[in-house]
């Protein structure tokens, strides 16, 4: 379970996020939704650690992670697809996914253990790169490809990771129509599995309505609306929201 309490930051006066208290269950995915500037990302970036919080915590399963960094609570399975820039750019695409397949078996001294281990993680390596579809550019430089392509590599690395919270910012955002039912197979499957938390932050409602069990709207950084996706997706609340006009006072 992973909750946010009270969280809260401020950029000198401007509060982007704004006491946002939330609970997140495994095997629900919650689309965190609203206008630009409405927090979405910020919030994000307070739960992964990317920004200190101003105010308030982040818990999972009841521990306080505030005080954590980023890849502290990456390491206690708070999972975000990374920026290829946080990777090794300079790696092939297939050595990226097979380190962090490493990574979360964890890699001891036995030699002829690693050794025996290493085939199996070139084999889950490679259905990772099967189902992202990018098995064909396996040994291709990491850096050298398409933005589509990133985009699934980093799903790919998430995946081979798998966190108990997997966090998607605009997962689809500049794929090509091809490449984005590909991503969202995915998403669609991890769901199926309902033993995860997944949040996913989305500006695309025909995504959001089929992929959300709930959505949580913010505005102006609070949370405004949160519930079952018809009922929030019709509310007053979501439509002034959308429209832009205040709806803070409104609050579900
Ligand atoms: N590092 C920062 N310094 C100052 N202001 C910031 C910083 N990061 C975000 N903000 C401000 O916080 C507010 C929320 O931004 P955020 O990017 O979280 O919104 P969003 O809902 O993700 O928007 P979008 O849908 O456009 O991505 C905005 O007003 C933004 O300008």
């Amino acid at each position: 379970m992973l909750e946010t309490r009270g969280l809260t930051i401020r950029f000198g006066g401007h509060v982007a996020v704004d006491h946002v208290s939330c609970a997140f269950a495994p095997g629900t995915l919650t689309a965190i939704v609203g206008p630009n500037g409405a927090g979405k990302t910020t919030y994000f970036n307070l739960i992964s650690g990317q920004l200190p919080a101003s105010e308030g915590q982040v818990l999972l399963d009841d521990m306080d992670i505030s005080g954590l960094s980023a890849p502290q609570r990456t390491r206690r399975g708070l999972g975000r697809a990374f920026q290829l820039t946080q990777l090794f750019p300079g790696l092939s695409v297939q050595e990226n996914v097979r380190l962090a397949v490493q990574a979360r078996h964890g890699g001891g001294m036995n030699l002829w253990q690693v050794w025996r281990d290493r085939r199996d993680w070139l084999e889950e390596t490679r259905e990772l790169l099967t189902t992202v579809r990018l098995f064909d550019r396996r040994d291709a430089l990491a850096a050298s490809l398409s933005h589509g392509d990133q985009r699934k590599l980093e799903v790919a690395l998430l995946m081979a990771l798998d966190p108990r919270v997997y966090m998607f910012d605009e997962p689809t955002a500049g794929m090509s129509l091809d490449e984005a039912p590909v991503v969202l197979d995915l998403i669609r499957a991890l769901k199926a599995r309902r033993d995860r938390v997944i949040l996913l932050v989305e500006h695309k409602m025909d995504v959001v309505r089929e992929l959300a069990d709930r959505i949580v709207v913010l505005h102006q950084g609070a949370l405004v609306a949160d519930g079952e996706p018809a009922a929030v997706i019709a509310s007053d609340v979501v439509q002034q929201a959308y429209l832009g006009t205040a709806a803070t006072q409104e609050a579900a």
